[in-house]
């Protein structure tokens, strides 16, 4: 990924897999399911990060949900959650939360543990909405290495006295103030880390303003990030990859057909170095 010298994102570069690696190797991505009737979101997150390159990907989630998930998906590996979210294999590499998971104690207290734990992580959706009468408590359990990517309404909930006039300006401010990267999403989504760094991404379509379309990118960062990209650089990739997806498909795409054109994205970033 390059940033030109107004900081619009460039055309990321993929590293290919080693020839003698194992799946291991491009990381191992964990997405939170929702509650049954409402697993579609996470499951788009988790075909998303699995299609960009992450070597194993897993749902986790309540047993009821996780039946549901299981028709649907077949390389994506279920695991029903434990009481305890500490045990979580130390393999494990990222982590996405939020997309339809639902915004009560059990959301906040979720995010909380699984920010504590140091991974790479992105918190979407549900999972900011849950903190919007208690920011501060999730910002104190953010660290740099976790991406946020709410879009308008959901900024305006985490940030209530950040304007939004000024894009650059609110997402640097927001940055700061959480710790965290943030990527705001939009026609031209804009993405701060907390020590400054700030990249906008100008390639995208209106096309890509349709549901399920955040839960997609939130997978892409989960995945990239999978396979060892820090926070604002995963974000960034994602931005552009996805803006991508719909510069090519134009009219008619969905969430779903987002996550099948993936390959064809990645495959026009070659020549691959070998990783
Ligand atoms: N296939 C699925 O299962 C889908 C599930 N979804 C889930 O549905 C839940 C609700 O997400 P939503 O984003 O629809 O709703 P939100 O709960 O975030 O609230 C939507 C409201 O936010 C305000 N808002 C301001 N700016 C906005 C913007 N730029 N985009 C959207 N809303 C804006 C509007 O008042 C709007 O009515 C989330 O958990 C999400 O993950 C959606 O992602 C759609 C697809
Ligand atoms: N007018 C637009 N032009 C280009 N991209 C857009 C536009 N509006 C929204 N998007 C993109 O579409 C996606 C919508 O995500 P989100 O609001 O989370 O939807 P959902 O909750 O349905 O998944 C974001 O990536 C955003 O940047």
């Amino acid at each position: 990924m390059s940033l030109d010298q107004n900081n619009i994102i460039g055309k990321p570069e993929i590293t290919a897999p080693s020839v003698s690696g194992n799946k291991y190797d491009r990381g191992w991505a964990v997405v939170f399911s929702g509650p049954p009737l409402r697993t579609g979101a996470s499951r788009l997150s988790a075909q998303a990060a699995l299609s960009v390159g992450a070597g194993l990907v897993t749902i986790m989630g309540a047993k009821e949900a996780l039946q549901e998930q299981s028709a649907h998906v077949s390389a994506i590996m279920l695991a029903e959650r434990s009481d305890d979210l500490h045990a979580i294999d130390s393999r494990v590499t990222s982590l996405a939360i939020g997309p339809a998971y639902g915004i009560g104690e059990r959301c906040r207290a979720d995010v909380l543990v699984l920010a504590g734990q140091g991974r790479l992580m992105v918190i979407d959706a549900d999972a900011i909405t849950a903190f919007a009468k208690s920011p501060a408590t999730l910002f104190t359990a953010l660290h740099d290495q976790i991406v946020l990517t709410p879009h308008d309404g959901e900024f305006a909930r985490l940030f209530p006295d950040i304007s939004l006039s000024d894009r650059l300006h609110a997402v640097t401010a927001a940055a700061q103030r959480s710790g965290a990267v943030i990527l705001l999403k939009g026609p031209q989504s804009v993405i701060a880390a907390p020590d400054g760094r700030i990249a906008i991404n100008t390639h995208s379509s209106p096309w890509l303003a349709t549901a399920g379309s955040g839960d997609v990118l939130t997978g892409i960062i989960c995945g990239i990030m999978a396979q060892g990209v820090g926070g604002f650089r995963a974000a960034c990739c994602a931005a552009w990859l996805h803006g991508d997806i719909a510069v090519r498909f134009g009219a008619g795409l969905t969430a779903d057909l987002m996550v099948k054109q993936i390959p064809m994205t990645l495959a026009d970033l070659g020549p691959a170095e070998q990783g």
